[in-house]
């Protein structure tokens, strides 16, 4: 089998008396996506800011590709490829579609040597954007500023942005959050795609979502993991049912 991409091993973290993060160990191996469910508080959010760097750990390490990166910050971590959606706070609101992207691009390429080029005009950094844009399902919303996407397409936007840094593998917290039918659809078939070509570890309670995209799944119950397997694995576990799934199985 091939090195997973990012591996965890033995990760725990508390908060005063609570395990929000109880020994867990998984991995995500090239070309898949690893879904994370649990209940409200398992600890789902605690574990991917363990592993983007946001949080440091009590114990256990976090691999990507074969190296340790357990005691690097968020940002060593993401020029090492791993790739977050960001937050819909951090998207320029009165900057279009295209133009947030295309300083995605830039921060991926570094700026300072042509600090003088007006940025719109620069095709180094506009075709890329355009590419990207076209790969999110985008393309004919470039030029729309960012306040007046619908909110999927927002996310579609900052999974674009993720996307122009290039990652070796991506955490996705929640991306089908606040959608409606459709939007969580349009989604699913985004992340299926682009699952092909870069492994995802999506914390997602669509259940939907999760059993149309994931490869596997692990479930996660007070910080610990109670099992990984399949979809049908995970479906037909009868400590997953009692602990989580009930009738949505
Ligand atoms: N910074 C913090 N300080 C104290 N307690 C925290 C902190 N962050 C999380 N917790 C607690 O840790 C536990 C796990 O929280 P976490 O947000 O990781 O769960 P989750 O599975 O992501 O939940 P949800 O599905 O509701 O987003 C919860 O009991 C939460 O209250």
């Amino acid at each position: 089998m091939a090195d997973p991409v990012l591996s965890v091993t033995g990760l725990s973290r508390s908060f005063g008396a609570l395990k929000a993060t109880d020994e867990v160990t998984l991995d995500l191996r090239p070309g898949e996506i690893h879904a994370l469910i649990g209940p409200n508080g398992a600890g789902k959010s605690t574990l991917i800011n363990l592993i983007s760097g946001a949080l440091s750990p009590d114990a256990g390490s976090v691999h990507l590709g074969g190296m340790d990166v357990t005691r690097l910050g968020v940002s060593a971590r993401a020029r090492l490829g791993l790739g977050r959606t960001y937050q819909i706070s951090s998207l320029f609101p009165e900057f279009s579609a295209l133009r947030n992207v295309m300083l995605a691009v830039q921060a991926r390429q570094g700026s300072s040597f042509r600090f003088f080029l007006p940025v719109m005009a620069d095709a180094s950094l506009r075709d890329p954007a355009l590419s990207l844009l076209d790969r999110v399902g985008l393309a004919a919303r470039a030029h729309v500023i960012a306040a007046e996407l619908s909110h999927g397409e927002r996310r579609q936007l900052e999974l674009a942005m993720a996307l122009a840094l290039s990652p070796r593998l991506l955490l996705l917290d929640e991306p089908m959050a606040g959608m409606g039918p459709e939007g969580s659809k349009a989604m699913t078939a985004l992340l299926a795609q682009l699952g092909h070509a870069l492994p995802i570890l999506l914390v997602e309670h669509d259940m939907d979502a999760v059993f149309a995209l994931a490869d596997r799944i692990s479930v996660l119950v007070y910080g610990r993991i109670i099992a990984t397997g399949s979809v049908e694995e995970i479906r037909r576990d009868p400590e997953v049912r009692r602990a989580y799934l009930g009738d949505a199985a």
